[in-house]
């Protein structure tokens, strides 16, 4: 059984505009899953609606995870389920300290504290800073990633995690998702970076225009996305 099975999905934005015309895909326990496809193909969408945020409606098809039907289950029930996303733009968390945003994720100090180092924030600088204005948006986005891995959820969707990273934070992106993968999460990652997806991808979904087009070994999708528009970067943006 899948840890993850999307089925025949078919999303609606509250304004009725469909945007997932019809999206299958599976991640299994401890996998790394790439979802690549063009700007505005629905990607984030579909990620949106396998966590259950509002503002969509699935009016066709379903989303299981453990086995269990989750599609009309609200968020923080998915959430306490095991399943949890990391957002394209982190939010500020304003007035909270580093430390504060990260012991909402886990009871565990030590192992909050080891999460900033693994994503290349040295706890000792970090755990007492302001999480608002005064971090950058790369350290933000270290932040954010921090605090999924600290949770420690079955599945984490990782929405652009490398959308203005620098090249030496890419190579830390690609150790930091198989941390998480060691740490027991599957992964399924959405991005632009060719790069990325290859070197971690376990497998890769193409979404083209609403769809799921295409699914298989991460080189042979990047190839076919390439092929037919898909705007892939390669290393750092
Ligand atoms: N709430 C909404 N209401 C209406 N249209 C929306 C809504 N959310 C997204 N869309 C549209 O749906 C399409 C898919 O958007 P989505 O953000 O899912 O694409 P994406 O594949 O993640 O794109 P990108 O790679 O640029 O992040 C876009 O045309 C977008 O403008």
């Amino acid at each position: 059984m899948a840890l993850l099975e999307v089925k025949d999905l078919r999303v609606e934005s509250e304004d009725g505009t469909e945007i997932v015309r019809g999206a299958s895909l599976t991640v299994d326990e401890g996998e790394i899953v790439d979802l690549i496809g063009p700007n505005g193909s629905g990607k984030s969408t579909l990620a949106k609606t396998i966590v259950g945020c509002s503002g969509y409606e699935v009016v066709e098809g379903e989303v299981r995870f453990k086995g269990r039907d989750i599609t009309d289950l609200p968020m923080y029930e998915r959430a306490r389920m095991g399943l949890t996303m990391s957002w394209q733009e982190p939010a500020r968390f304003e007035g909270l300290t580093v430390g504060e945003y990260l012991s909402v994720c886990t009871d565990d100090e030590d192992w909050a504290r080891r999460c900033l180092r693994i994503v290349g924030l040295d706890p000792e600088e970090y755990w007492d800073r302001e999480c608002g204005e005064n971090l950058s948006g790369g350290e933000r986005k270290r932040v954010e990633l921090a605090a999924v891995m600290a949770m420690r959820p079955d599945l984490v969707i990782l929405d652009e995690p490398d959308a203005g990273l620098d090249m030496s934070s890419m190579e830390d992106l690609a150790k930091v998702i198989e941390t998480m993968r060691e740490e027991g999460s599957a992964v399924l990652l959405i991005t632009h970076n060719r790069d990325l997806a290859e070197q971690v991808g376990d497998r890769a979904y193409l979404m083209m225009d609403g769809k799921i087009v295409d699914e298989g070994d991460p080189k042979d999708v990047v190839l076919k996305c390439l092929m037919c528009g898909g705007g892939l970067v390669c290393g750092a943006e």
